[in-house]
């Protein structure tokens, strides 16, 4: 069937569609994690913006957690420095963590809020150390050819989160806007990987569903395929053939823990497509890639 949007029957289906997801939805927690490569373009920002908004509206609660990777990478070459990724991870000296709280705590961070602000919503941003909140500590990587610890410098991995600030915000309809830096024991600042977090927080919050917008349709094979319900074995297999790397990497093991401890959906989705987040939430259209724990059976 086409569908005429200036039709009134067409325009009043269209709302309909979307009233069981609405029913389903209704009060419960969605972490979106907004990759910082889908945010490209001023109009997709404000697309963003405005499905947020929207999604606090019909009553649910969205947590967003941003990146910012392509921006950072922006800022060390105004200062003469070259971003370098070892499995995904940045490789942070403390010039570069400077770096990096500056932009995600600050420029994208605010960036993010201010618009959905702008969009009628009450967004508040956070990083991890706003109430110590994000509690981290220090990452170590694993040489795949030796078994051996490679340090990446103030790269962390998140020991804890507490989920009292995320629930206070809440309570009073704002939409909290958290960017990925955690703080250790002695008060230190440690540079997460934004899907990291994401998942975690989806894990403490219990949240219904996991987000994730990036710039590919989703998980792809070799032949550049779109590839869904992919359980633990299967990424397995496709880390292992070389199918799976560099940030598809950190992203797909925080989904899998994400479905492993409770999260019912996770989604990876392209963040270039216009409205993209409310499509997958809102509508029968959601497309990308959906991860799932190894027993479920696929949900469509
Ligand atoms: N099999 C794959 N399917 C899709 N993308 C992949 C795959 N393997 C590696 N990638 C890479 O992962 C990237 C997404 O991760 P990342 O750059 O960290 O995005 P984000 O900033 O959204 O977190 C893609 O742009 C792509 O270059
Ligand atoms: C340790 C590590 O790699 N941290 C990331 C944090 C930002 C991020 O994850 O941004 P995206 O979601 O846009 O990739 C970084 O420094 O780029």
């Amino acid at each position: 069937m086409t569908i005429n949007p200036n039709s009134a029957r067409d325009k009043a289906s269209i709302l309909i569609e979307a009233m069981p997801y609405i029913r389903r939805f209704y009060d419960k927690t969605i972490v979106i994690k907004y990759g910082g490569n889908a945010m490209t373009d001023d109009h997709l920002k404000n697309c963003f913006a405005q499905d947020v908004v929207m999604l606090k509206l019909v009553g649910m609660n969205p947590v967003v957690v941003h990146g910012g990777g392509p921006q950072i990478n922006d800022l060390l070459t105004r200062v003469g420095k070259q971003g370098e990724f070892i499995q995904g991870m940045r490789v942070t000296d403390r010039e570069t963590m400077d770096i990096v709280e500056m932009v995600l705590g600050g420029l994208v961070n605010k960036e993010i809020v201010n618009l959905i602000n702008q969009h009628g919503g009450r967004a508040v941003g956070l990083t991890g150390k706003d109430g110590g909140f994000i509690r981290a500590k220090k990452m170590f990587l694993k040489s795949e050819e030796h078994n051996e610890q490679i340090d990446i410098g103030q790269v962390g991995e998140v020991t804890e989160i507490d989920p009292e600030l995320v629930a206070l915000l809440d309570t009073r309809d704002f939409i909290p806007v958290i960017a990925p830096i955690g703080v250790g024991d002695n008060g230190e600042a440690y540079n997460i990987n934004a899907d990291l977090v994401a998942g975690k927080l989806a894990e403490t919050l219990k949240a219904e569903k996991l987000v994730l917008l990036t710039n590919t349709p989703g998980v792809l094979d070799k032949q550049g395929n779109l590839l869904t319900g992919l359980t633990e074995s299967k990424i397995h297999a496709l880390v292992k053939d070389g199918t799976i790397s560099g940030g598809m990497l950190p992203k797909l093991a925080s989904c899998l823990d994400a479905v492993r401890n409770g999260v019912n959906t996770v989604q990876i989705i392209d963040g270039r497509v216009e409205h993209a987040l409310l499509l997958e939430i809102l509508t029968d259209a959601g497309v990308g890639t959906l991860i799932r724990a190894e027993a479920t059976p696929p949900i469509i």
